[in-house]
């Protein structure tokens, strides 16, 4: 994607244009920025400019199969760059570690519980992930979520499950599913909270880079979006995304593969656990790397070099050509 960014006219009253895409999520995460931001500069108007993106639309094919070049992303950051939104508002986990020349990750809000949470069809509302029994299906579209659960509980059967957070609600409480495994905060934030029946602990499974957090991508170089959003920046959450993303970005992972991380900051110390795993289940190297959160960017780089001496470049391979292959989900 080339950038065709003209410059952007800076002016004080300018209506400022904020991208979306159209799910239920996408829109309370939106509806959220531009409250906070309406408080922190209540003389600025701000409006909401939704898109479908490809991810949207493509509903019938695993996830994996797809890949993801920029599949949440994409039509947002061709608004950017032609100039008819001023940033947009995605998922962290959802925006790719490399951006479109012209296009920068200008802010990363508050994050809300990056776990992931284990939601129970009706009838097993008593089990655990150790009392479901022998080839209760679990729906996900995560290869991260899959191949840990598979290393933890290799009794469970697994089928791909597609749409937003609602739709895959219904289609568990239809009876497609055992249960599904969904992010808490993207529960949280829909007002479902009380559908989260067991939080999955770090232990058994490591979130996906970024989860939890708002990712605000803006222009390059357009100074006065720039400062308005780092008004609503949270900078333990920033510098925590910046290690979880840089460790992905130099394994060269996608959002679609199983590579899972948790951080903490605690006083002046980051910590950043990762792992890679197959997908079968059978094999996984994780490691733990501190810091001062000023390095965060390092502490990812140095963290995937030390998985690699693990074997974690072989297990990419593996998967990568099993996706190929179409031996996924
Ligand atoms: N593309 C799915 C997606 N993107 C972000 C979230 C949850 C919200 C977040 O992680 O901030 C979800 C739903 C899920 O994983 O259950």
């Amino acid at each position: 994607m080339s950038s065709n960014a003209s410059p952007t006219v800076s002016s004080p009253t300018r209506t400022i244009r904020i991208g979306s895409r159209k799910s239920q999520l996408a829109l309370v995460q939106t509806y959220w920025v531009q409250e906070q931001l309406q408080k922190a500069f209540p003389d600025r108007t701000f409006e909401v400019h939704t898109m479908s993106t490809q991810g949207d639309k493509i509903l019938d094919v695993a996830l994996a199969k797809i890949g993801d070049k920029g599949l949440f992303t994409k039509e947002l950051e061709v608004g950017m760059l032609n100039q008819e939104i001023d940033f947009a508002v995605h998922s962290l986990k959802d925006l790719p570690t490399r951006l479109p020349e012209g296009l920068m990750l200008g802010a990363v809000t508050e994050r809300e519980n990056p776990a992931d949470a284990l939601v129970l069809h009706s009838k097993y509302k008593d089990k655990q992930f150790d009392t479901l029994p022998e080839g209760a299906v679990i729906g996900t579209s995560s290869l991260r979520r899959l191949a840990q659960l598979r290393y933890h509980f290799p009794h469970l059967a697994f089928k791909d499950v597609r749409g937003n957070v609602i739709t895959r609600l219904q289609k568990l409480d239809a009876g497609e599913y055992d249960a599904l495994v969904l992010a808490v905060a993207g529960l949280q934030r829909l007002g479902l909270g009380d559908r989260v029946d067991r939080v999955i602990p770090a232990e058994i499974s490591l979130h996906a880079v970024g989860q939890g957090a708002l990712g605000i991508e803006c222009r390059e170089g357009d100074e006065e979006v720039l400062s308005l959003i780092k008004a609503i920046e949270d900078v333990p959450t920033r510098d925590r995304a910046l290690a979880e993303r840089a460790f992905l970005r130099e394994l060269e992972g996608g959002c679609q593969v199983p590579i899972g991380v948790n951080t903490s900051l605690e006083g002046d110390v980051l910590t950043l656990t990762g792992m890679v795993a197959s997908l079968d289940g059978q094999r996984l190297v994780k490691d733990t790397v501190t810091g001062a959160p000023t390095e965060a960017e390092k502490l990812g780089i140095e963290l995937a070099q030390r998985l690699r001496q693990q074997g974690a470049q072989e297990i990419l391979a593996e998967i990568f050509a099993q996706i190929q292959r179409g031996q996924v989900l």
